[in-house]
C-alpha cells in the first residue's frame, strides 16, 4: 500500500484516514472529474473545460461553501451593467490586409524571431476569430518603429495603392503593439478603412473567448486605455459630435472632461467588483488548500497545448483543447492522480503571447494569482514551433512579472510538449520532461517527475507500509467502506 503524506503526519495520519469524513474519499476515488472552475460569481457560463463547484457535485460541498459563494442580488447587477457594452471592434466579418513592419536593423530589431515567423503568428490571431480572413499580407521594411507614419513617404504611398487596389479589404492589421491614435486617424484616412494594432485585436480575442465574469470584467479592465485613446480623437471631429476642439474652451471641453470622468468611474465600479471577485476566489483557494491537495499551475505560450495536457493528465473528457490561440481564459481547476494515488489539482491558465502591452497582462494578473498560490509551476512549451526559444524567453519574463516567490521559480519543471512532431528529440537537463500530450507519450514518466517535484516542494513523503492482509489495519481500511481508501 503506498500513499503519498505531509511530513510529520507519519503513520497515525495513514490511521486516521480511516475514519476521513465521507465527502473526501469520493474525490479520492474518482480524480477524472473536473472538480472546479473560478468561476466570476455564480450564474456565468460555465469556463471551457472547466467543471464547477455545485450542487450534486458528490456532496462535497458543504452547505457553509455554498453560502459563502451565493453572490448578493446587487453585486450581480452592478457586475452585469459593467459588462453591458457593445464590443470595440464590430462583430461579423473582417478581410484583414495583414502589414508587418519589419526593423531590419538597430536597436528596434526583434532577436531570435524572423519576419515570417511573426506574420504566421499574426495570420494565427486572425484566424482564432471567426469569420476573419487575411486577404493579403505585406512585410515591410522599417528604419525604425517610432516614426510618426511607422513608413517612409515612399513606402506609405506604395502601400496605400496597393491596399485601395485590393478587392474587399476591410481592414488593414498592422502587426505593432500599439499605434498612437493620430497615426491610427492619419493611417485611416490614407487606406479608407480600420486599422487594428496587436492589441485590438488580442483584446478584441479575448472578448469573444472570455466565458467567466472576472474574465470579462478584466477585459473591460483591459479596454479602458483604448476608449480613453478614442475619447481624445472624438475631440474636435468635423461632424461636432463631442462640440469645439482641442484649442476652443466650450461645450466639447465640457463633454469630454464628462466622458473622461464616466471612464474614471467605470474603471474604479470594475476594480471593485474585480477585489470582491478575487477575495470570493482566494477564499475557494484557501478552502481548497485546507483540503490539502498540492496545487499545480500549467503555464506557458499560447496554443503550446496545456489544455491538452491537463486532459492527458486528468482524463477529464470534458476538457476541449481548440487550435486557436487564446483559447483558455478562464483559469480552472482539474483533479488528476500521481503513481502514489496522491490527488493534485491541475490549474488551467491563459497563454502568453509576446509583444503584449503591460496593462493586458496587468489586467490578467488577478486571475495569474492563483498561480502565485500553487505548489508547483509546470512550463508547457510547444516544441515543434520554430520560435520555441523565444516563447520560452517570453514566458520566463511574464512569470518573473508576475512577482512570484524565488523557491516557486526556481522549481518550474518544463515540460517539452509536441515531441511526436519532432523526429527523435531528446530534452537535455534534469528538469525537463518530452510528451506529446496528444498522442499520450512520455506521460508516465511526466507523472512520476511531478510526483518528486510536488513531494519536494511540499514536504510530502511517500510511505510503503507492510500490512497483513488479516491485520486490524486492513479490516478498519476494509469496513470504512472505501473511505479511507487514498489519503494524500
Ligand atoms: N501534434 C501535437 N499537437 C498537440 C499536442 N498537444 C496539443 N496539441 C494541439 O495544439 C493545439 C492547442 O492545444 P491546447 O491544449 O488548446 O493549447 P493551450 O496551450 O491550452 O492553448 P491556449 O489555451 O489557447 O493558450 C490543439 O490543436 C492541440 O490538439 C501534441 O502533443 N502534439
Ligand atoms: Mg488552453
Amino acid at each position: 500500500m503506498r500513499a503519498a503524506v505531509r511530513r510529520g503526519a507519519g503513520i497515525s495520519r495513514v490511521v486516521r484516514g480511516c475514519g476521513a469524513p465521507k465527502a473526501a474519499p469520493l474525490l479520492l476515488s474518482c480524480p477524472k472529474r473536473t472538480i472546479a472552475a473560478f468561476r466570476g460569481g455564480a450564474g456565468g457560463p460555465e469556463g471551457r473545460g472547466g467543471g464547477r463547484w455545485g450542487p450534486g457535485a458528490n456532496g462535497w460541498r458543504s452547505q457553509a461553501e455554498e453560502k459563502q459563494e451565493e453572490p448578493e442580488d446587487a453585486e450581480e447587477e452592478e457586475e452585469e451593467e459593467l459588462l453591458r457594452r457593445d464590443p470595440l471592434l464590430p462583430a461579423g466579418t473582417q478581410r484583414v490586409f495583414l502589414i508587418h513592419p519589419e526593423v531590419k536593423w538597430g536597436p528596434g530589431k526583434p532577436q531570435g524571431t524572423r519576419a515570417e515567423w511573426q506574420v504566421a503568428e499574426a495570420q494565427a490571431l486572425v484566424h482564432t476569430l471567426d469569420s476573419w480572413s487575411v486577404v493579403d499580407t505585406a512585410v515591410v521594411p522599417i528604419k525604425t518603429p517610432d516614426r510618426r507614419l511607422i513608413f517612409g513617404k515612399g513606402t506609405l504611398e506604395r502601400l496605400t495603392e496597393k491596399i485601395r487596389g485590393s478587392q474587399g479589404v476591410s481592414a488593414v492589421f498592422l502587426n505593432v503593439e500599439r499605434i498612437a491614435t493620430p497615426t491610427k486617424t492619419e493611417l485611416e484616412a490614407a487606406w479608407g478603412v480600420q486599422v487594428f494594432d496587436r492589441f485590438t485585436v488580442v483584446l478584441h480575442i479575448f472578448r469573444c473567448n472570455a466565458r467567466t465574469k472576472e474574465a470579462r470584467l478584466q477585459v473591460a479592465l483591459a479596454e479602458l486605455p483604448l476608449l480613453r485613446s478614442h475619447l481624445k480623437s472624438d475631440v474636435g471631429r468635423p461632424d461636432g459630435r463631442g462640440g469645439g476642439s482641442r484649442y476652443i474652451m466650450g461645450p466639447g471641453e465640457a463633454s469630454l472632461q464628462v466622458q473622461q470622468r464616466l471612464l474614471k468611474d467605470r474603471e474604479r465600479r470594475i476594480r471593485r467588483a474585480l477585489e470582491t471577485l478575487r477575495a470570493k476566489r482566494l477564499l475557494l483557494g484557501r478552502q481548497r488548500r485546507r483540503r490539502e491537495f498540492p496545487v499545480v499551475s500549467v503555464v506557458g505560450y499560447t496554443n503550446c497545448g496545456k489544455t491538452t495536457l491537463i486532459k492527458a493528465l486528468t482524463g477529464d473528457a470534458a476538457i476541449q483543447p481548440r487550435d486557436r490561440l487564446f483559447a483558455t481564459l478562464d483559469v480552472t481547476a482539474h483533479a488528476g492522480s500521481l503513481p502514489s494515488r496522491m490527488t493534485v489539482i491541475y490549474v488551467d491558465t491563459v497563454g502568453f503571447l509576446s509583444q503584449l502591452p503591460h496593462s493586458l497582462i496587468e489586467s490578467f494578473s488577478a486571475t495569474l494569482e492563483d498561480v502565485a498560490q500553487s505548489d508547483l509551476i509546470v512550463h508547457v512549451r510547444d516544441l515543434s514551433h520554430p520560435e520555441t526559444e523565444l516563447q520560452k524567453d517570453s514566458v520566463l519574463s511574464a512569470l518573473r512579472g508576475l512577482r512570484l516567490p524565488a523557491v516557486l521559480l526556481d522549481s518550474v519543471l518544463e515540460i517539452h510538449n509536441k515531441v511526436d512532431l519532432v523526429p527523435r528529440y531528446r530534452p537535455v537537463g534534469p528538469h525537463a520532461v518530452a510528451v506529446s500530450a496528444l498522442l499520450g507519450l512520455g506521460l508516465e514518466e511526466l507523472k512520476a517527475k511531478l510526483e518528486d517535484a510536488v513531494l519536494r516542494a511540499t514536504g510530502r513523503r511517500v510511505l510503503t507500509l507492510r500490512v497483513r492482509l488479516a491485520g486490524a489495519q486492513l479490516r478498519c481500511v476494509a469496513g470504512a467502506g472505501g473511505r479511507g481508501g487514498g489519503f494524500a
